[in-house]
């Protein structure tokens, strides 16, 4: 690729050819580019473990590259010498898809965390930082007093302060590199759109901005170009305008998806249900009920702060009742935590996998059979034969991009490691699946499998809660949906139903403000 653009293009912010990384046996990237226009959003797409966080973490100095190198407007850098200082001084800034927000600190402390303050260095100046802080925040628009508390911020403003940090001491409000990785990973549609209207915003007053996403509703709605990577190798860079999602599809995996998974049809048969929440309370959640059939696929959506997750948390018995029943199986679930739960059939998939639900310093194959090794034992012979024929399937139904069931889990990449713990719960064959965004982070073929899945498990008998922040994957996979808002059920749809009104359900009469 050269760095030469035709004469009404913008010229070019970031440029990186030939980068190749290796982990071991494992290559993770092989010679790879990219490159980056002043003012243009750029999306870079392609399938769990395909080198993405790689070229970011090499851009950043985490990791230093086999070879590679980095041109940022016009100054050439080697990537095989980066280290974070000389990430900084070429001009880069990045925003981690944890944003790294303290919310008990307010905005100026926020701000000043990894630089230093106003003042000497024996006495901060506290006004001084303050009226620096006024303006950094005045400049991206977030309208809150600088001695705020972060917490008081919404978690679109949260991540937008994590912008204004990277971006803060940029000499000019133009112009520069704007790296994100999965930005809106864990933001429901409304409050995505707040973000992607800032970031096209910054696009606007020439900075160049790269992200990386799975969301492709957002990619074709909010990029100007499009990088896709596969298997740790360069596809292609395609314009944004007129992508269609098979497209961006076909360009993630190098083939079309089968045909979509069937949406679970609901039984109404009340002897058939499997949970009965009557008038419940807890955390913020006030007199909510309802029903879950066997073979239903029951849908929850809402805002951030609606409640979706504490509902998953309180009937697994992870958040304490304040009031109401649950009945589980016919039978009151009053005393029920979460070892007791898992034992009688229930299995909840949290949102942060990485945090609740990896084991780490253990392989691949342990963490699949993490809870129900037992199987594996006969008359105190473990069959490690079958153990590893197992571990084998799962890694090739999923997908899994990993060197064998024995590696590492710290060496996947974090879709992979979400795609393990799916399956570890989905091998159980529970009769009650409590699944908190399930796809979140998953490509677009492990999302596919994982819809397949859970259609199979529905067919099966298994009365399956989702909680997702993609209400068109709710649309299309739930027979029923459930919307809270304020921790109170305000709507129940059913099918036919589309994203569009579960988003008008949602929001309510309320308009969404930043
Ligand atoms: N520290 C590491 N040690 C060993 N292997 C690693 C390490 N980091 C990444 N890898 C491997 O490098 C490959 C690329 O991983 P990377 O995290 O860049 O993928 P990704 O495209 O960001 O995936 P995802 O969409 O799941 O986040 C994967 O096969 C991963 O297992």
């Amino acid at each position: 690729m050269s760095a030469a653009t035709p004469a009404d293009d913008p010229p070019i912010a970031l440029a990186v050819a030939g980068v190749s990384k290796n982990f071991g046996a494992t290559q993770a990237l092989r010679s790879v580019q990219l490159e980056l226009r002043a003012g243009e959003v750029h999306a870079l797409i392609g399938g769990n473990g395909c080198g993405k966080s790689t070229l970011i973490k090499c851009l950043a100095g985490v990791h230093q590259a086999d070879a590679g190198t980095l041109t940022v407007n016009g100054a050439e850098y080697d990537l095989a010498d980066q280290s974070p200082d000389r990430a900084r001084d070429a001009g880069l800034r990045f925003v981690h898809q944890d944003p790294g927000i303290f919310p008990a600190l307010s905005l100026t402390e926020n701000l000043s965390l990894g630089r230093r303050f106003e003042g000497s260095s024996r006495r901060i100046n506290w006004r001084a930082a303050h009226q620096r802080a006024r303006e950094v925040l005045r400049r991206f628009g977030i309208e809150h007093d600088p001695r705020t508390p972060a917490a008081a911020l919404s978690v679109p403003q949260r991540a937008m302060l994590a912008i204004a940090r990277a971006l803060q001491d940029q000499e000019s409000e133009h112009g520069g590199v704007l790296i994100l990785d999965e930005p809106t990973a864990a933001l429901p549609a409304p409050e995505v759109q707040v973000l992607l209207g800032w970031i096209r915003r910054l696009a606007q007053e020439g900075h160049a901005i790269l992200i990386v996403t799975h969301r492709l509703d957002e990619v074709r709605e909010v990029a100007d170009r499009v990088t896709a990577f596969r298997d740790g190798r360069y596809v292609n860079t395609i314009d944004g305008a007129g992508l269609t999602e098979s497209m961006l599809v076909e360009l993630i995996l190098g083939r079309k998806l089968d045909q979509a998974a069937s949406v679970a049809s609901p039984t109404t048969s009340t002897a058939d249900h499997v949970v009965e929440v009557r008038d419940l309370s807890g955390g913020p959640l006030a007199e909510v009920s309802f029903d879950v059939a066997a073979g239903e696929v029951l849908g929850i959506a809402g805002l951030l702060g609606s409640g979706r997750t504490e509902l998953l948390q309180l009937i697994y018995g992870l958040l304490p009742r304040r009031t109401g029943t649950v009945t589980y199986l016919g039978k009151s679930a009053h005393a029920l935590n979460p070892s007791k739960a898992c034992r009688k059939g229930m299995a909840f998939v949290p949102e942060d996998r990485a945090a609740e639900a990896v084991f780490p310093a253990s392989t691949v194959l342990e963490n699949l059979v993490q809870g129900h090794e037992h199987q594996y034992f006969r008359r105190l012979w473990l069959r490690d034969r079958v153990e590893r024929e197992d571990a084998l399937r799962d890694i090739q139904r999923f997908n899994i991009r990993t060197s064998g069931p024995t590696a590492y889990i710290e060496s996947l990449s974090g879709g992979n490691q979400q795609k393990v713990i799916l399956a570890r719960w989905l091998r159980q064959q529970p009769r009650l699946l409590l699944l908190d965004e399930p796809t979140q982070g998953v490509d677009v073929g492990a999302r596919d499998e994982i819809y397949k899945l859970i259609a199979l498990a529905a067919d099966q008998g298994c009365a399956i809660v989702v909680v997702s922040s993609e209400f068109e994957e709710l649309a299309q996979i739930c027979g029923r949906v459930l919307v809270l808002s304020h921790g109170r059920i305000v709507t129940e749809m059913r099918q036919p139903m589309n994203a569009h009104e579960i988003l008008e359900a949602s929001i309510g009469p309320r308009e969404i403000t930043v």
